[in-house]
């Protein structure tokens, strides 16, 4: 219904669920198309339950990852795994990758370590369209720490290629993790802000304006999760004079422990502040993400 909002790869990064937290980790992609929006919530038991699912893909040939992902990766891409000595495709990316790329919603379960993190960022190149700019894939983590590790992989392969191909522009990754430059994140932070999102439920609600200045991929964490406060129009009027003549204001935030300062409005008794200011949750909160197509569950036991 708006032509502003784009078709969106929305990927969810979990840690931790299943019987043996540490050793299983699930990755849930959503593929949102346009058309497609929300409806049934699923849960970590939903799909731990219905792991009798998982498809049967697993390829008998020795394919390389080459071979899997050519003509649906550009090539300066498959170039650079190859530079990092990714040839061949761990179990679950062979397993996964023909699903992913088949257009297929798809819930990859293995163990920590097996490479799920490439397989959906490789899913997440072959529908980015670098003539485009504007944010094309959003990647939810948990973690903040999760949050560098996988910007990290996806810089290494949206880096610019050695020899530039004419239809491949470079892509943008941006990762919105708590702690970072906040001057380079402010920018991005409006997006939320013009959409109301100052609270978590809408924080995932977010659409995300066509426009911006590169093809991007986004890293956002779902947990903890940024509030971002806008703090319209708070003024301070004829404030008490701290200074000589005049003062140097600013006020503090607190929500919890935590404490944000906000800027100095110099030489000033009758400040305005208009201005983003991120914090962080700290409880786990709920989120929905509604869905009503089908998803494919690639299990993978062992590495
Ligand atoms: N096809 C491959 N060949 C060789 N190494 C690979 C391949 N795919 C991924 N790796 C490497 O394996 C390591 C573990 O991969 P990765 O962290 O992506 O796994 P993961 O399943 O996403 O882990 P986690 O559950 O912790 O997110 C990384 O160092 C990655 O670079």
């Amino acid at each position: 219904e708006r032509p502003d909002i784009i078709p969106l790869a929305l990927l969810l990064t979990s840690a931790s669920i299943g019987s043996k937290p540490h050793r299983s980790t699930r990755t849930l992609i959503y593929s949102i198309r346009s058309q497609r929006t929300s409806v049934s919530p699923i849960t970590s038991s939903s799909s731990i339950s219905t792991n009798e699912e998982v498809g049967r893909f697993v390829a008998d040939q020795q394919l390389t990852l080459r071979n899997i992902c050519e003509g649906h990766v550009p090539d300066h891409i498959l170039r650079r795994i190859e530079e990092l000595g990714y040839h061949m495709p761990t179990e679950i990316q062979k397993q996964a990758l023909p699903v992913l790329f088949s257009g297929q919603d798809c819930i990859l379960h293995a163990q920590t370590g097996s490479g799920k993190t490439l397989a959906y960022l490789l899913q997440i190149f072959s529908v980015i369209n670098t003539q485009r700019s504007a944010v094309q894939a959003l990647i939810l983590v948990p973690t903040r720490e999760l949050g560098m590790q996988v910007a990290k992989v996806a810089r290494i392969l949206a880096a610019k290629p050695d020899q530039p191909v004419e239809e491949n522009k470079s892509c943008t990754i941006m990762a919105l993790l708590d702690g970072g430059t906040l001057r380079r994140q402010k920018s991005w932070l409006k997006f939320f802000i013009r959409n109301g999102s100052n609270n978590h439920g809408n924080a995932i609600k977010l659409h995300i304006r066509s426009n911006s200045t590169a093809s991007t991929i986004l890293i956002f964490p779902l947990y903890p999760l940024h509030i971002i406060r806008k703090l319209s129009n708070h003024r301070g009027v004829s404030l008490a004079v701290r200074d000589v003549l005049t003062s140097d204001p600013y006020f503090i935030i607190r929500m919890g422990k935590q404490k944000l300062k906000t800027r100095v409005v110099k030489n000033s008794i009758n400040p305005v502040w208009d201005e983003a200011s991120p914090l962080s949750v700290l409880e786990p909160l709920p989120v929905k993400l509604g869905y009503n197509g089908k998803i494919k569950i690639v299990t993978c036991r062992g590495v």
